[in-house]
């Protein structure tokens, strides 16, 4: 392989001569053999805005050469488009708060600026990494900032496909209200509800843990870009922070404030554990749901097989026709991820030391990760799952009518001992609740088909003149 010499503090070493990225970016991937895994590319992006953002203020306080920002500012348009997404080779396990993956992102910079402006990759004589790239920056508030808007912009192919996946629960718990069916607490009958009821709440539960993270996600926007090294400030121009943020939110489309305690923004990491917790609890809720169609789905033949999830594939290498729910399985696994991601950050987060946390690249991996495969995961489980959910309308019916919780409903008008007497005899000896209440002609004919009705339970219901009057009924 041709290599070019480069030189930094401490000393000489060989770079592929075609890289992007030099001396220092090298000396990391030799530091780092860690996992095989590099920078998420929406890392990358916000970066580069970074970049772009500090090089249009520094042009605009007349603070490097025009050519020269003109050039920094072209390189890091390119990499937000992912020209350059191959020249980011370091490990995302790295030591020192991203200070390797910020340099990476400096060197590649640099030198495409370089090359820009008429030099040569490597040389640094036009375009200098730390003096040009860098200028009144430090890794204490560019990488924080660049991972709170990396955050921010994979947050934003989040939201679309939980919409997406609250609306398909809501569809179903509209095409699925007629079907009645049992409920169950404890894992035992209970009372008679509506399986589109059951399908709603599920609407409801991914709403809320959306709105939870959307919240939570607001943290983000509090940026401590311009307090260079430690929150001070040292080396930028006052003006440089309010320009340079400005110049970010613009570039980026997202809405974002300068810190009002540029230390707060450095030491804490609270806005990555806030949102980090958030996808947890959306992650609990998914499992929950997720586990409840495999549950209801289980047979065909000897589970509960109230309803059918989408064939997607043979289940099995030697049971022959035999289909798996593949969809809630592969949501309940990505949701463990997130889990053990968000005990990561919260190990990370209170990991801060005085003025800087240097744990950061083990949250920005673990929080855009969780992005990401919740984000592809929700979009499957939504299209080939939840959107073709069909109802075993017979056997839910079988249910509804078969509990033994339907005799709950007699309570108003027999009271609950008495009620609890049929429902014993019922599980004694297999008959039904309504063939039992019948035989004790506590209630005439027409007042047990309707108080029996499973249909008539699934609501609050005014108290009817027989339940209002106990005495007219004949209790033996
Ligand atoms: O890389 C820097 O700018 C600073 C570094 O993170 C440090 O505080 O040592």
């Amino acid at each position: 392989m041709a290599t070019r010499q480069e030189k930094d503090s401490l000393g000489y070493k060989d770079v592929p001569a075609d890289a992007y990225y030099g001396i220092q970016t090298a000396r990391a991937v030799e530091n780092y053999p860690i996992s095989g895994m590099r920078a998420h590319a929406t890392l990358i992006r916000a970066i580069a805005m970074v970049k772009q953002a500090a090089a249009e203020a520094n042009l605009e306080l007349d603070l490097i050469d025009a050519r020269v920002a003109e050039a920094l500012i072209l390189a890091a348009k390119e990499m937000q488009e992912g020209r350059w997404d191959d020249q980011f080779v370091v490990d995302v396990f790295q030591a020192g708060a991203g200070v390797s993956f910020h340099i990476n992102a400096n060197e590649v910079i640099a030198n495409r600026a370089e090359e820009l402006t008429g030099g040569k990759l490597g040389e640094y004589k036009i375009v200098h990494p730390n003096d040009h790239v860098n200028y009144g920056q430090s890794t204490n508030d560019v990488f924080p900032t660049a991972m709170r808007l990396a955050t921010l912009l994979e947050l934003e192919k989040l939201y679309p496909v939980l919409d997406g996946l609250a609306s398909a629960f809501g569809a179903k718990g509209k095409e699925f209200h007629d079907i009645l069916k049992s409920g169950r607490t404890h894992m035992q009958d209970a009372v008679p509800m509506r399986l589109g009821q059951e399908f709603a709440a599920y609407a409801g539960a991914v709403r809320r843990a959306e709105k939870s993270v959307r919240e939570q996600s607001e943290l983000l926007r509090e940026l401590g870009l311009g307090g260079s090294a430690v929150g001070t400030g040292i080396n930028t121009h006052p003006e440089y922070r309010e320009k340079a943020i400005r110049n970010l939110a613009r570039i980026s489309g997202q809405k974002l404030v300068v810190a009002d305690d540029m230390r707060y923004a450095m030491q804490s990491n609270l806005a990555m554990a806030s949102v980090s917790s958030a996808l947890r609890n959306l992650s609990l809720e998914i499992i929950r749901i997720s586990n409840d169609l495999r549950l209801i789905a289980s047979g065909p033949n000897t589970g509960l097989a109230e309803i059918n999830l989408p064939a997607l594939q043979p289940g099995s290498s030697i049971m022959p026709g035999k289909i798996n729910p593949v969809m809630p399985e592969l949501a309940a696994m990505v949701c463990f991820q997130v889990i053990g991601n968000d005990t990561a950050v919260a190990f990370a987060v209170q990991a801060g030391q005085l003025e800087l946390n240097v744990m950061m690249p083990t949250m920005a991996y673990s929080v855009l990760q969780s992005v990401t495969i919740l984000t592809n995961m929700v979009r499957v489980f939504t299209e080939k799952c939840v959107i073709g959910i069909t109802a075993n309308a017979k056997r839910n019916e079988m249910y509804a009518q078969s509990t033994v919780s339907l005799a709950t409903a007699l309570n108003p008008y027999i009271g609950y001992a008495k009620a609890a007497e049929i429902a014993k005899e019922s599980v004694a000896t297999g008959r039904t609740i309504i063939e039992i209440a019948r035989e004790k002609k506590y209630l005439s004919e027409e007042q047990i088909k309707e108080i029996l009705d499973p249909a008539q339970m699934t609501e609050p219901r005014l108290p009817s003149e027989a339940a209002k009057d106990r005495d007219k009924i004949k209790l033996r």
